[in-house]
């Protein structure tokens, strides 16, 4: 007899995947995921276990999930009473699951590189999983599709690529549950494989790597497994527990195992939503249309919409004229995990914009008002406030994250600075480079650098202007350095306390002028003598006649008879170049420079 998998003896003998692996633990047999295989033996003491327990009556059978799921999402949403106030909930997977609540469906988000397939297998799982539609609905793009398959609903977001992914991430809201990778047979991994990756990783939800085009002759799947490993992805036959599928989104061949894989996978996430609790949902697009007006699409992640409901986003409100399904169809409520589409905004709401809902009119105002009042607040409080040493280092004694994006010329310019990196972690600090990459560094990078509060770090490649532009307007501290030792320097400061370094003046020395040369290119120049200490070129210097402090500059050049010299000390005599042309003779001159802090 081969090896089993997990999943299929528990389907075989008909008990629920937690229940397995909850068996496995007690026998202490050691998996790696739901997918892993089991030894001969293990089958049949798990085999004599269930049978034990089926025949004693006791619990252990299968309270299958996606049944439950399907029975939930399929059915209209149970009547409940319009939602009687709003409150900003955490989004699903924020909070715990309380126990007992129905299980939901899997929101699901495809990214990978630029032609890997991500469309073709978005296109070929709607064409193939997407119910027909009644007579009069249109299917039309929304964002979002439900796929029904064996195994339940399934929901997908529409836009591929994990810009899109973490647009909505970057206004604080989480909607998938998911990410599939989709990695090229013929092409493996690439560097918007390894940004999809990250994004998925920093949003903290479990990935699925899809390996497709494997219809072409030259697909090497078995390359893509071994590269997927330098991004720390070890497929299952590996020894890792990346879950990896290979499909093709042209034949369809292996898409079954994929939806399979993405049903078991939010199984052990075990993704619950309550229908009848408080709405919250998050905006998925918004267009708007000439004749209807604003349409948007609206997650639903807890409780019900309805038609008719009043929904808050923002600091706009909307009453719900009509509501359709992502297939087009007219519906009148909506539960968890279910996409609609909503006609009734008066404004274009933006994708990620958090939605509540408010009783009437009247609680939507107050909602606003509140909201105002609150940003207004918030606004005065950032202007007065200055940020304490906690909520700049953590708290103490806790292992700080330093979360770093770099971007580099090469492959091996990035290699030796996660080599020099690597080596500066401590007990205290942990630096955690979430994303490597080759080039100049993309919105996307700063889309995950503002969720994650990360650092964008470039050596030798300079980002583009728009680029720059929206770090700034997300807050994100992106540098650019063309000296390694620059760049390690600014990660020690990050280290130290992510602290903008700080610098005070050092007094150097001080010079009596007693001629000025007048020279045909550098103007006039202070022939001085230095009474004390030393001067240095490109100090500051400060010039003084009488009791009186007649110019602030800087030290731009310094002679000793015909030479260029760098320093100048006491007892000897220079000509002082200064970025100023009135030195006289009686002058003195102060010079002195600005030294970094250590703190
Ligand atoms: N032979 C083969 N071709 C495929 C498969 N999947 C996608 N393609 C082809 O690969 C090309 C790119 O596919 P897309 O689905 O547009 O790729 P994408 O990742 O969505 O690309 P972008 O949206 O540009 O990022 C198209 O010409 C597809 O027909 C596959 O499984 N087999």
């Amino acid at each position: 007899m081969s090896k089993v998998r997990i999943y299929t003896l528990a389907k075989d003998l008909g008990v629920d995947n937690h229940r397995m692996l909850a068996m496995l633990d007690d026998l202490g047999v050691q998996y790696k995921s739901v997918s892993s295989t089991l030894e001969e033996d293990v089958v049949e003491t798990i085999k004599g276990l269930v049978a034990e327990e089926q025949a004693s009556g006791s619990g252990g059978g299968s309270d299958s999930a996606p049944a439950e799921q399907q029975a939930q999402t399929e059915s209209a949403a149970p009547s409940t009473p319009a939602p009687v106030a709003v409150a900003e909930r955490p989004a699903p997977g924020e909070a715990p699951a309380a126990p007992g609540m129905p299980t939901r469906a899997p929101v699901v988000t495809i990214m990978g590189h630029v032609d890997h397939g991500k469309t073709s297998l978005l296109d070929y799982i709607r064409k193939t999983k997407v119910a027909a539609k009644e007579a009069g609905g249109i299917t039309q793009h929304v964002g979002a599709f439900e796929a029904k398959t064996s195994k339940g609903k399934i929901v997908f977001i529409d836009t591929p690529g994990h810009e899109a992914f973490t647009t909505i991430r970057a206004r604080g809201a989480n909607v998938a549950d998911i990410a599939i990778i989709v990695v090229a047979a013929d092409d493996s991994i690439m560097p918007q494989t390894r940004e999809a990756v990250a994004h998925a990783q920093a949003a903290n939800i479990p990935l699925i790597v899809a390996i497709n085009k494997i219809d072409l002759p030259q697909a090497d799947v078995e390359r893509v497994k071994t590269d997927l490993t330098q991004v720390n992805l070890v497929p299952e036959d590996y020894g890792g527990d990346t879950v990896v599928v290979p499909v093709s989104a042209k034949t369809g061949e292996g898409v079954e195992d994929l939806l399979e894989y993405i049903s078991l996978t939010a199984e052990l996430e075990d993704l619950r939503a309550d229908p009848k609790g408080e709405f919250a949902g998050v905006i998925i697009e918004s267009k708007v249309d000439k004749q209807a007006g604003v349409l948007a699409t609206v997650m639903v992640q807890e409780g019900t919409l309805h038609v008719g409901d009043f929904l808050v986003v923002g600091e706009n409100y909307g009453k719900i004229k009509a509501m359709s399904g992502s297939d087009g169809e007219r519906i009148k409520e909506a539960g968890p995990s279910t996409p609609v589409q909503v006609l009734g905004f008066s404004e274009n709401p933006s994708s990620g914009d958090k939605v509540a809902s408010a009783k009437n009119e009247h609680a939507a105002r107050e909602v606003i008002a509140a909201r105002v009042d609150k940003r207004r607040e918030d606004e005065e409080q950032g202007k007065r406030r200055k940020m304490t040493l906690e909520e700049m280092m953590g708290p103490l004694g806790e292992v700080r994250t330093v979360n770093l994006i770099l971007r580099a010329d090469t492959q091996g310019s990035l290699e030796a600075l996660q080599g020099i990196l690597a080596r500066k972690e401590s007990d205290d600090v942990k630096l955690n480079v979430m994303l490597a990459g080759i080039g100049a560094p993309t919105e996307g990078d700063v889309l995950l650098a503002s969720t994650a509060e990360a650092t964008i770090l470039c050596f030798s490649v300079t980002p583009s202007g728009s680029v720059k532009k929206v770090a700034d307007q997300k807050n994100v501290d992106l540098k650019s350095f063309r000296i390694i030792y620059e760049l390690i320097d600014e990660v020690d400061r990050l280290i130290k306390g992510n602290v903008e370094p700080v610098f005070e003046e050092k007094y150097l020395g001080r010079a009596e002028v007693r001629m000025v040369i007048s020279h045909p290119r550098s103007g006039n120049i202070a022939g001085s003598y230095i009474t004390d200490g030393s001067f240095k070129r490109n100090a500051k210097a400060k010039v003084t006649r009488g009791k009186q402090v007649v110019y602030e500059g800087t030290v731009v050049g310094l002679k000793r008879f015909k030479d260029d010299v760098r320093e100048v000390q006491q007892g000897y005599e220079c000509g002082i170049n200064l970025d100023w042309n009135d030195v006289a003779v009686g002058d003195i001159i102060e010079a002195s420079e600005m030294v970094e802090v250590q703190q």
